[in-house]
């Protein structure tokens, strides 16, 4: 891979251990993908927060990362969640130990320039690249949505790498970044109306089509942006999908040659029904509905507080979201509502990272296909797989 002779010399430690540490993660990865280069990042959006999953080698790893001075590139970049709310934790009811070490998870990260935002869906709080900008992401969802909705570019990273490119404000080119690599190889035929749910359930059935591919989808309904953000979930997990294309919807839909495209799936609305079926693994009521996998943006919290207001929520109720969309629901009462039915807003983590199996939670209840494919894996639990109004249930 090319190096300008700057970046020769960043390799070379001339610039500390922690910016040499970091271009050797991109070295090392542009070589294995045949990079031609790095290129200039805005952006960045960094996994691999939570001490359920990188645990106290993590913590140290970061913490030891943190302790070099050196010159940060400058390049917005925000936090995956955690998981712990970072303030409410003890109200919330999340174990202390843990929640004392993810904090320090999270001031690592700070002292190495990364916004404490902790969030999964950082392009509803000011994390917002233009199309065509090159990103580094490593978020699967967020992935999905940062390359298909809003065109800029970015591989799906791992969390050091992610890391690695803030730092330096560089990533490999290769993949995704590269025009010729975002044309779509499956066209997608759905053939009734989606609503809800269904948009997971059909992110779900194409990703295990489609793996690493593109797909192109052909849809009867326009989705809302919330719609895209559940779709491109469920596709990045059930697969390992970047990208997606949706006809007279997504910015690059246009890219595609579609006569030249070979594979073609129809989805039917029984394909739809079976997978929302095959998603709930009990027929348990959940003891926890939890919603907002990816967090929740302010309109899907605005349609909880008006199902649940002046009812008494039956089973416990969270809301995933960001501090700063939860801010803005704490203004329009949004908040109030919910936890005057006994449910509430949790900031910060969410049902997969938060570690709910030592919380006493048996059957959790979800709307999204990601978190319905992840709690039974990542948590050991059974799911519930349906639309809110059909979770919610009233005293
Ligand atoms: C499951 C996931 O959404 C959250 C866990 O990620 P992590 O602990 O931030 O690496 C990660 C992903 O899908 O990229
Ligand atoms: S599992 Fe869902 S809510 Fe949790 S970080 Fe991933 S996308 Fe966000």
């Amino acid at each position: 891979m090319f190096l300008t002779k700057k970046e020769e010399k960043m390799c070379d430690g001339e610039f500390g251990e922690t910016i040499r540490k970091s271009m050797d993660i991109l070295v090392a990865l542009g070589d294995i993908y045949g990079a031609s280069k790095l290129v200039d990042i805005t952006s960045a959006q960094v996994s691999g927060v939570s001490y359920k999953t990188i645990g106290q080698a993590g913590l140290e790893y970061l913490e030891d990362l943190a302790s070099e001075e050196f010159e940060y590139s400058g390049i917005n970049a925000s936090l995956n969640p955690p998981g712990t709310d970072l303030d409410n934790w003890k109200a919330l009811g999340f174990p202390e130990d843990f929640s004392i070490k993810q904090n320090q998870i999270v001031d690592a990260y700070g002292n190495l320039g990364i916004s404490k935002t902790c969030t999964c869906t950082p392009y509803l709080v000011g994390n917002v690249p233009r199309f065509r900008d090159h990103v580094s992401w490593s978020e699967s969802s967020a992935v999905a949505y940062v390359n298909s909705v809003i065109g800029a570019r970015s591989n799906r990273e791992g969390g050091p790498a992610a890391l690695a490119a803030a730092i330096v404000g560089k990533t490999p080119l290769y993949g995704f970044h590269l025009e010729q690599n975002r044309k779509a190889n499956l066209i997608v035929n759905v053939n009734g109306e989606l609503s809800g749910a269904d948009w997971g359930a059909l992110g779900y059935i194409v990703g295990k089509v489609v793996g690493g591919g593109v797909p192109y989808f052909k849809v009867k309904n326009t989705p809302s942006n919330n719609d895209l953000k559940t779709l491109g979930a469920a596709l990045a997990s059930s697969g390992s999908v970047a990208l997606y294309h949706m006809e007279n919807v997504t910015p690059e839909w246009n890219i595609n040659d579609i006569e030249e495209i070979e594979d073609y799936v129809f989805v039917s609305d029984n394909d739809i029904l079976e997978t929302r079926a095959k998603l709930t693994t009990t027929d348990k009521e959940p003891d926890l509905i939890c919603l907002g996998c990816p967090h929740a943006s302010l309109e899907e919290i605005k349609k909880v507080a008006q199902i649940v207001k002046g009812k008494t929520i039956k089973n416990k109720l969270w809301i995933c979201t960001s501090v700063s969309v939860k801010a803005t629901a704490d203004r329009m009462g949004y908040t109030e509502m919910i936890e005057s039915a006994g449910g509430n807003v949790v900031c910060d983590t969410c049902m997969v990272v938060a570690p709910i199996e030592d919380m006493g939670f048996e059957v959790i209840g979800v709307n999204s296909a990601k978190a319905a494919n992840y709690v039974p894996s990542m948590c050991g639990l059974d799911v519930v797989y349906d639309d809110v109004e059909n979770l919610i249930r009233f005293e």
